[in-house]
């Protein structure tokens, strides 16, 4: 695992962007298309808006890009919680990324078939990879969740679906997510955090013991894939490393 600080979310921003442009330009030197899953939430939407400028909206080649999501809220596009409707807002839609390159989870249909619906598309994506994302952007919660697996919930046991959707009683609201087994896969994995609000969360799921139970972030764990943590100092206050 890496772990790099910055002073603040800004700076945090200006890193990643440069990092994530960089490691795109890499991989497409040995590939055609480049497949990043997205985060929702409110942490990375200074990096979203960052790289719709110079340099980086010029260094990514969007149109060699597919775009997924991690999770997703199950409420309509057009409500300011959607997920997706976030990252088109503040990315997508700027850079104007071809729609063909997009995949959303619908929000449109029950929960659970768009949940079987996006890992249809998801195997059918992959079944001649040996990993799955190139990319994947995770956040953390303030409470360790990542993607939608929320402490105590049985989905943070999934060992073999791909996607799952359910009820979250707390939100009154069904979520759709990625499941640890699809993102463990994947060629790259990139946490963000910021904020006091993490910091103990943070110290627990980096330097505590295993319990994903309570901390779901520390499900991630690349088999083969690199693991990196992007985070500010106050994010980063507790740690001892
Ligand atoms: O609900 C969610 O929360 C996490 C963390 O969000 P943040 O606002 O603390 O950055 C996010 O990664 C996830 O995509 C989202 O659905």
């Amino acid at each position: 695992m890496e772990l790099h600080i910055a002073k603040n979310t800004q700076e945090l921003s200006e890193n990643l962007a440069a990092w994530i442009s960089n490691y795109i330009q890499e991989v497409l030197q040995d590939q055609p298309i480049f497949t990043w899953a997205l985060s929702g939430g409110s942490t990375p939407k200074a990096l979203y808006t960052l790289l719709t400028k110079e340099p980086y909206r010029l260094m990514i080649p969007w149109e060699r890009i597919h775009f997924f999501w991690g999770d997703e809220r199950a409420v309509p596009f057009e409500d300011e919680r959607n997920n997706a409707r976030m990252a088109y807002d503040t990315l997508l839609d700027v850079v104007g990324v071809p729609s063909e390159n997009i995949h959303v989870m619908r929000t449109d249909i029950e929960p659970e078939a768009a949940a079987a619906e996006y890992e249809s598309i998801l195997r059918q994506y992959f079944k001649k990879e040996e990993t799955t994302f190139d990319l994947v952007l995770l956040g953390m919660g303030d409470d360790g969740h990542t993607l939608s697996l929320f402490p105590g919930l049985p989905v943070v046991h999934e060992k073999k679906a791909w996607v799952k959707a359910f009820f979250l009683k707390a939100q009154d609201m069904f979520r759709i997510t990625l499941t640890a087994p699809v993102v463990n896969e994947a060629a790259c994995v990139v946490f963000m955090a910021t904020g006091n609000g993490k910091a103990l969360t943070l110290k627990s799921v980096i330097e505590g013991d295993f319990d994903a139970e309570k901390f779901p972030s520390q499900l991630i764990r690349p088999q083969e894939g690199e693991l990196h943590w992007f985070v500010d100092e106050a994010a980063a206050s507790a740690l001892e490393m």
